[in-house]
């Protein structure tokens, strides 16, 4: 180790510290490490240094404090090498992922203002969950393809203006490359592409992650190309009409932007604002089944607040401060993204009296926010009242951040959150959701990968005579 860098574990050669991980899911062992060598400690991933950050304290000096310092991401991953670089998601601290960056946060609220709201296009979306669970009245369903479904539908449409029938088998194909190279991404074949370059280009099981990719880019380049052909210049319909009329604009400039990086670009988000959201509902409705009173304390406030009216909008979100407490709470017992998207710094800096180089891989720990003693009232229970006051209103404390901080926050966090609300409130509002009687307990361990995925359960549906 460097002088005056992090401490760690003993390091063997060729294979660093992987000895000491679950390749398969490592996360309790970064819990365990944490107890023997504090919130900032080192690990090898193979010859490879990276550094895990733990609690509110440390994540906020390194990504808020010296945000431009953290900001950087690595460039020599299975996940680069898969992606070619291109897109946003992993691009490092430069000028193309801010211009990429600014775009898409421009583009996306303006498409939230345009002709048709962001929240109508979730609304519509909506009632085509709706047809999926009048089906199963009666029986019990699966809601994963369903959830993962409308998540897809509701990027697709902002990005390229479509939407696909459920059953579609494109979307299919594409949303299940996507669920399995989320699982690759940090599983152990990725650590074992990571850590010994020698290995990679064998045939092992990391290959499956460049099929997959290869199969979406083709579907982005078909986009693409018909948006190409059908568009009427600066008449944008959709992202990928907006990122067209800007490349013309920008002409040869030397600009960062190109048809290559918009077909990676357009998968990025697609593949961002789809395994992030439905995993969260996922995990609502798996709490929200078997905590009944909870269910029913929301249904309660959202008659109230929505009578005599069609629909929820996003505003109700006001004045339903349970519900709002509810949906944080999923999200801070999901943890969706545990181990967020890994940063590299960028130069050489300190971190709580620690030197760390230029070009080490920072690794955060989310749950050591999520779940940290002395930043919750019931750090490992789920509970809403870790959001409500002793009036009842809605609070958020520091340590809620799931879509991370800094200047490499969640870029989709607000359509995230409306897609949360809306989806959530007009589903409760509908029905009762019901843990089958012969489902036995509930198994809320989630399966391990740059998403946390809930283990498949099957759900009953029946309407609410209240409404
Ligand atoms: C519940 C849903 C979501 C969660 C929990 C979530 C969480 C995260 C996290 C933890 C990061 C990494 C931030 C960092 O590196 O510090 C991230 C990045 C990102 N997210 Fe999300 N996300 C969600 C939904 C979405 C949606 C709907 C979109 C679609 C537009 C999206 C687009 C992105 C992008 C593009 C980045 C990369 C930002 C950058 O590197 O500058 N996310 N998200």
């Amino acid at each position: 180790r460097p002088k005056n860098f992090p401490p760690g574990p003993p390091i063997l050669p060729v294979v660093g510290n992987l000895l000491e991980l679950n390749l398969e899911n490592p996360l309790k062992d970064f819990e365990r490490l944490r107890t023997t060598y504090g919130d900032v400690y080192s690990l090898f991933i193979g010859r490879k240094a990276a550094v895990v950050i733990n609690g509110l304290e440390t994540v906020k000096e390194a990504i808020m404090t010296k945000a431009a310092d953290f900001a950087g991401r690595p460039q020599d991953l299975l996940v680069n090498d898969v992606t070619q670089r291109k897109g946003v998601i992993l691009a490092d601290y430069g000028s193309s992922w801010r211009e990429h960056r600014r775009f898409a946060l421009m583009t996306l609220r303006n498409f939230g203002l345009g002709k048709k709201s962001m929240e109508n296009r979730i609304l519509d979306e909506i009632q085509y969950t709706i047809k999926t669970l009048e089906k199963s009245i009666g029986s019990t369903l699966c809601p994963r393809v369903m959830f993962h479904n409308a998540a897809s539908n509701i990027i697709c449409q902002v990005l390229f203006g479509a939407r696909y029938e459920y059953d579609d088998q494109r979307i299919k194909v594409i949303v299940q490359c996507f669920t399995e190279n989320a699982k690759i991404a940090n599983g152990p074949w990725a650590m074992v592409y990571d850590s010994i370059p020698g290995v990679r280009h064998l045939p092992l099981p990391f290959g499956k992650a460049f099929e997959n990719y290869k199969t979406c880019q083709d579907f982005a380049f078909r986009l693409v190309n018909e948006h190409k052909k059908t568009r009427v210049p600066n008449e944008p319909r959709d992202f990928l009409d907006c990122y067209l009329d800007e490349l013309e604009k920008r002409g040869d400039d030397g600009s960062s932007f190109s048809e290559e990086q918009l077909t990676n670009y357009i998968l990025d988000l697609h593949f961002a604002g789809t395994d992030t959201t439905s995993n969260t509902l996922l995990t609502a409705f798996l709490y929200l089944m078997n905590y009944p009173h909870v269910q029913e304390r929301c249904q309660q406030e959202i008659d109230q607040e929505l009578q005599g009216k069609d629909q929820a909008t996003y505003d109700d979100r006001q004045n339903m401060p349970y519900v709002q407490a509810v949906i944080h709470e999923v999200q801070r017992v999901a943890n969706t993204v545990p181990l967020s998207v890994f940063h590299c710094t960028t130069k050489d800096t300190e971190l709580m009296g620690y030197s760390i180089p230029k070009g080490t891989m920072i690794i955060q720990n989310m749950a050591s926010v999520l779940r940290e003693e002395g930043q919750w009232k019931f750090p490992h229970e789920f509970n809403p009242e870790n959001f409500l006051n002793e009036e009842g209103e809605f609070v958020k404390p520091e340590a809620f951040m799931p879509f991370s901080a800094g200047p490499r926050v969640c870029l989709g966090e607000s359509l995230a959150r409306m897609e949360l609300f809306l989806i959530l409130v007009t589903l409760l509002r509908k029905y009762k959701f019901i843990w089958p009687e012969d489902a036995g307990e509930p198994d809320y361990t989630p399966v391990y990968g740059v998403t946390l995925t809930p283990k498949a359960y099957r759900m009953k549906v029946q309407p609410r005579t209240s409404n």
